[in-house]
């Protein structure tokens, strides 16, 4: 569904992703995992072409996304639920959810499906964003994304800093999302938020893939945690 090849990409002439190859497949969890400045961030990024690619290319299904606009990205079907949210704080959930469909009316999602995703934002569709809690602002921001039906969906640390249960509530949306055929791409520090959730791990260090598993290999051994992360 979604591949990169051999991707070098960085911030100005300051290069941090070195030869970075990975593949996200159709209905899989795929997971970005790295200590402190890895590069998974900046992978996200360099996928949605927010920072242009030094070289290589990042595929679409056969179509190559290099050299698109962000929003070009966006609208062939790849969401980004970037760290830190990115809301529009004054503005209302339904008012949030209808930005997110702006670029593409026709097949957008209606309101009424992602109320079902997220039954927490039916009953606040009125209440500004910048009121919401921290869960409720995530299921906003990952609604926002969902909106034009992407088929694949760029994570980064949707967990963050929330509470069991609103973890939860994001996790089972990551789930759905694998159940619909999507494509997720999710950054996670905390460990214990995917474990079982991987299909697959990406490991990266100073910005180069170094091991990819299957989520088995995960699960069944602890010394591949420990060897790229330290836990
Ligand atoms: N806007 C920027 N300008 C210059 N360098 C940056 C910028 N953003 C990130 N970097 C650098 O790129 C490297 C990779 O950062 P990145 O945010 O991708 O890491 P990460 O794996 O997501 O880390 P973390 O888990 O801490 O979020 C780091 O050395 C970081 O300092």
């Amino acid at each position: 569904m979604l591949k990169l090849d051999q991707v070098d990409a960085g911030y100005g002439r300051a290069q941090v992703l070195r030869s970075v190859s990975l593949e996200a497949k159709a209905g899989e969890i795929t997971c970005l995992l790295g200590r402190n400045g890895a590069g998974k961030t900046t992978t996200l990024k360099a996928i949605m072409q927010v920072i242009p690619l030094m070289s290589g290319a990042v595929y679409l299904e056969s179509s190559s996304l290099s050299e698109r606009a962000a929003q070009d990205v966006a609208r062939s079907g790849v969401g980004y639920v970037p760290q830190g949210r990115r809301l529009f704080g004054a503005l209302t959930v339904a008012e949030n959810l209808d930005v997110g469909r702006f670029t593409r009316p026709q097949d957008s999602m209606v309101l009424e499906e992602v109320f079902e995703l997220f039954p927490r934002l039916r009953e606040r569709s009125q209440q500004r964003a910048n009121t919401l809690s921290g869960g409720e602002q995530q299921m906003l921001a990952m609604a926002r994304a969902l909106c034009l039906r992407p088929k694949v969906v760029l994570l980064d640390e949707p967990t963050e800093g929330l509470q069991p249960s609103m973890m939860e509530a994001i996790r089972n949306v990551t789930r759905t999302l694998r159940e619909r055929g999507v494509a997720v791409v999710l950054v996670e520090q905390r460990i214990e938020a995917i474990l079982d959730l991987a299909d697959h791990a990406v490991f990266l260090e100073n910005g180069q893939v170094v091991e990819t598993v299957p989520g088995e290999a995960l699960r069944d051994t602890p010394q591949i945690l420990a060897r790229h992360l330290g836990v």
